[in-house]
């Protein structure tokens, strides 16, 4: 993930072989920004995610694709792949195991009806990240933790036009959480730079947000959510 200025910090440098790991870690912002795809990622969209990149600190890109078949999202895959490799950016898969696991990507993405996590951690390792959906249950963040989820998403904030959805958390639910458990929390759904300091102050480890940048100048997007996010 992209990293502060970790030369000179007097904690030393992250451990490039846990660098893409989601993890509340000191050097690290304690709030930091993990992008969501469009569903569109052909054309000119590997230029638009490199210079969002770029363009501030970005944790995480999540690949949200729907309706697609496995072999044609892996092709779409490979270049936003390399371009965040290339930034220190992790690269996470959305809903499919089967992808993450084809492709070697660092993490995956499961809601509650995309599979269990235990089944995913055996198919795909100790190393590769699993996030797991848990709306606005405090219940399901346990079992998700339990499960050996490496982060747990609270949402949806705010109202939202990239997805439908039920639930709407108070980010009183990532106070809670951060208070309690290790484990990071991600608030997603709504998200912009002008509402995200609720959500900051709440406690999220990581703010995911899709049409915030990618319905906007990506570049001025970033920048304004690093500019919150940094404080
Ligand atoms: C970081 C993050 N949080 C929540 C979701 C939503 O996952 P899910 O409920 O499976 O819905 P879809 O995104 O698959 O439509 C997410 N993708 N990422
Ligand atoms: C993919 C997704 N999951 C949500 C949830 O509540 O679980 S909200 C959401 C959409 C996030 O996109 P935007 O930043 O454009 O609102
Ligand atoms: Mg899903």
């Amino acid at each position: 993930m992209t990293d502060l200025p970790i030369d000179d910090d007097p904690l030393g440098p992250l451990d490039p072989d846990f660098a893409n790991r989601f993890e509340r870690d000191p050097r690290r912002p304690a709030c930091q920004l993990y992008l969501i795809s469009p569903l569109e990622v052909g054309g000119g969209f590997p230029d638009r995610l490199r210079r969002a990149l770029d363009a501030g600190a970005v944790a995480a890109f999540q690949l949200r694709l729907k309706d697609i078949d496995q072999h044609e999202a892996a092709r779409l895959a490979e270049p936003l792949q390399r371009i965040c490799a290339d930034a220190g950016t992790a690269f996470i898969v959305n809903d499919s195991v089967a992808l993450a696991k084809r492709i070697g990507a660092d993490g995956v993405h499961l809601g509650q009806d995309d599979g269990d996590p235990r089944e995913a951690r055996e198919r795909l390792g100790k190393d590769v990240q699993i996030g797991v959906t848990c709306h606005d249950s405090r219940h399901l963040a346990m079992e998700a933790g339990e499960a050996g989820a490496d982060y747990v998403a609270f949402g949806s904030f705010y109202p939202t036009t990239t997805k439908a959805v039920q639930h709407r958390p108070e980010p009183t639910v990532l106070g809670w959480w951060t208070t309690l458990f290790e484990l990071p929390c991600v608030a997603i759904g709504g998200i912009t730079p002008q509402n995200a300091p609720p959500l900051i102050e709440a406690g999220a480890d990581f703010i995911a947000v899709c049409s915030a940048v990618w319905g906007e100048d990506e570049v001025a997007a970033v920048r304004a959510f690093d500019a919150v996010l940094r404080g």
